[in-house]
């Protein structure tokens, strides 16, 4: 008998955890062991090589275990058969007193050999039918996908959960697949449920504390299941405190992320007959931008600031324009009511940090993000950027932009004039843009231009107020994104209820202001504008609504 045979031999006589989590080495028994129990909640993968100095596997898994880690694969990439075995055991004893699963990663005959509860498969390693045939119908197998055609042919198997990835690019796994970021998680996910929609997944590749809430909200499908869990190695491996560093992305697992809206608070159905409703909402919204005075973080270019922070003093909010690293936690944390606008007018990698820093920190302190992709499509730089923010950088509640800048963020080749939108699609056309948008961000998206178009991808808003002369003055869109941090700040209820209201705020202002005696041109038009948000502010105040007599909304 061969060394591994002998060991798999030997292992078949070991007990697993409990009777219950056995697996079969061949026929199964007469009355068959039941499946162990899966929990892929927060899974472990390990790996050796990024332990900190002086830590062992053994006291690592077990503090994991204590502060939660619900599923351990053991993944060691340079172990020979014979130590592996010999580390699977030790490690089995461990999971098994705490009643956790253990798999192996890649290799079914260490399983076989440790007796464990079950194998990790990858695209290279030993095909499904065979390790299913080996390990028995009790054992659990996971399988990895790194895109939709592995996902179709992994979902045809009676694999007992799917591993998706990489979400991130990772420096734990070198041969990794191209990044999926949560938004190509959500496509495979969709895939799977349309094959077997009780087959769970996991996530993995960078997934850590700052990013896991974001992980799960932005790759969460319309209908089907959601990701069961994240898988981490270095999170937790890396980790010197390897119990608090679970326990913590346990319970940011189970948390609501705190960007999410409250639950029953989208409330408001979008349709006509509803219309006096509505815009009774928007004067609250506005009376509550004058009592709350929140705080607007603007993270703006150099053009505009000025007239931003005059706009946000004329509608009642609060400006700070910080460029400052050391203040953007501060400034998040400082009042209940405040919100920051990340526009990328002018970026360069020092800004490219601060907007990271910015997105993390008001993601923590549950504060909305604003962001205005200027310019996305002018240079590949911009568009990089783009992507960035959006993949990496954490969650962003609202996109707002001119046509060409929203195109650009949906992933189409826009080659724009500098930050003018000249791309000339139709409104319909357009639509389906940013609800496309919205839904993939789960966010709101409001793209401006004669028809403003305003989704969070299932709700959709048209606006046809306004005047040509916002067109000629500079910083007149970016200073909107001034207004919505407002509105958003003082209301976080209903996200896209606050944009409609900062819209219909900003476009009846400009309407107003052209009729005001004096303003022929550009230049009066934006003092009489200033004067206007504040009218309309001060009107609101009184509880007063005349002013949205002339709006134009359309829903859809
Ligand atoms: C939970 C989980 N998902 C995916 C993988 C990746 O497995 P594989 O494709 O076999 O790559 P290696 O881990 O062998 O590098 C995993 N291990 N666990
Ligand atoms: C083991 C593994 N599999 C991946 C996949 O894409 O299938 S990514 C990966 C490494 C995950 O490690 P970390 O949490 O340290 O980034």
């Amino acid at each position: 008998m061969s060394e591994q045979a002998a060991m798999m031999s030997e292992a078949a006589n070991d007990t697993a955890v409990g009777a219950t989590m056995a697996m079969s080495t061949s026929s199964p028994p007469p009355t068959s062991p039941a499946k162990p129990k899966l929990d892929l909640t927060l899974y472990l993968v390990t790996s050796s090589s990024l332990l900190p100095p002086n830590a062992t596997l053994e006291s690592h898994i077990e503090s994991a275990i204590k502060g939660g880690v619900t599923i351990v694969q053991l993944r060691e990439k340079n172990l020979d058969t014979a130590p592996f075995i010999a580390l699977g055991k030790r490690i089995h004893s461990i999971t098994k007193k705490y009643g956790v699963p253990l798999l192996i990663n890649d290799r079914v005959d260490v399983a076989l050999a440790v007796g464990c509860e079950g194998a990790h498969i990858g695209w290279d390693d030993m095909d499904y039918t065979t390790a299913r045939n080996l390990l028995g119908p009790t054992a659990i197998i996971g399988l990895s996908v790194s895109n939709v055609t592995q996902a179709s042919l992994a979902a045809s198997t009676t694999a007992d959960y799917i591993g998706i990835g990489p979400v991130f690019p990772t420096r734990t796994k070198p041969d990794a697949s191209t990044p999926l970021y949560p938004p190509g998680v959500r496509q495979i996910l969709e895939l799977i449920y349309s094959k077997r929609p009780e087959l769970p997944s996991v996530a993995i590749g960078s997934i850590n504390a700052t990013n896991l809430q974001a992980v799960l909200y932005k790759s969460r499908p319309a209908e089907g299941l959601p990701l069961a869990g994240v898988a981490v190695v270095s999170a937790i491996i890396s980790s010197t405190d390897p119990e608090s560093a679970a326990s913590t992305l346990l319970s940011l697992h189970k948390a609501p992320p705190p960007w999410a809206p409250p639950p029953q608070s989208q409330t408001t159905v979008f349709t006509h007959f509803y219309l006096p409703l509505i815009l009774s909402k928007v004067v609250t919204i506005i009376r509550s931008i004058k009592e709350h005075k929140p705080l607007v973080h603007h993270i703006t270019n150099a053009v505009v600031k000025n007239f931003s922070a005059n706009i946000t003093l004329a509608t009642g909010g609060s400006p700070i324009m910080s460029e400052n690293m050391e203040e953007v936690a501060d400034l998040a944390a400082i009042t209940p009511h405040s919100a920051c606008l990340v526009n990328m007018g002018t970026s360069g990698p020092a800004e490219r940090r601060l907007y990271a820093l910015a997105i993390k920190e008001n993601n923590k302190a549950g504060k909305p993000i604003v962001f205005d992709p200027v310019g996305a499509g002018a240079t590949g730089t911009r568009k990089e950027t783009v992507r960035w923010v959006l993949d990496e950088c954490g969650y962003v509640d609202v996109i707002k932009g001119n046509e060409g800048e929203i195109r650009t963020v949906a992933g189409e080749g826009i080659r724009m004039k500098g930050v003018d939108s000249d791309v000339g699609g139709g409104v319909e056309e357009l639509v389906k843009v940013v609800k496309g948008v919205a839904g993939r961000e789960r966010n709101v998206v409001v793209a401006t231009g004669a028809t403003d178009v305003l989704s969070d991808g299932t709700r959709t808003i048209l606006v046809m107020n306004g005047h040509p002369f916002q067109a000629l003055v500079t910083g007149m869109g970016c200073a909107l994104g001034s207004v919505l941090c407002a509105a958003l700040a003082a209301n976080k209820d209903d996200k896209l209820m606050s944009c409609l209201a900062a819209v219909l705020l900003y476009n009846t202002a400009a309407e107003r202001a052209v009729k005001r005696d004096g303003a022929k041109g550009p230049g009066s038009f934006s003092v009489a504008f200033l004067d206007e948000l504040y009218e309309i502010g001060e009107l609101c105040a009184k509880g007063e609504g005349s002013w949205l007599n002339d709006v134009k909304v359309e829903f859809m």
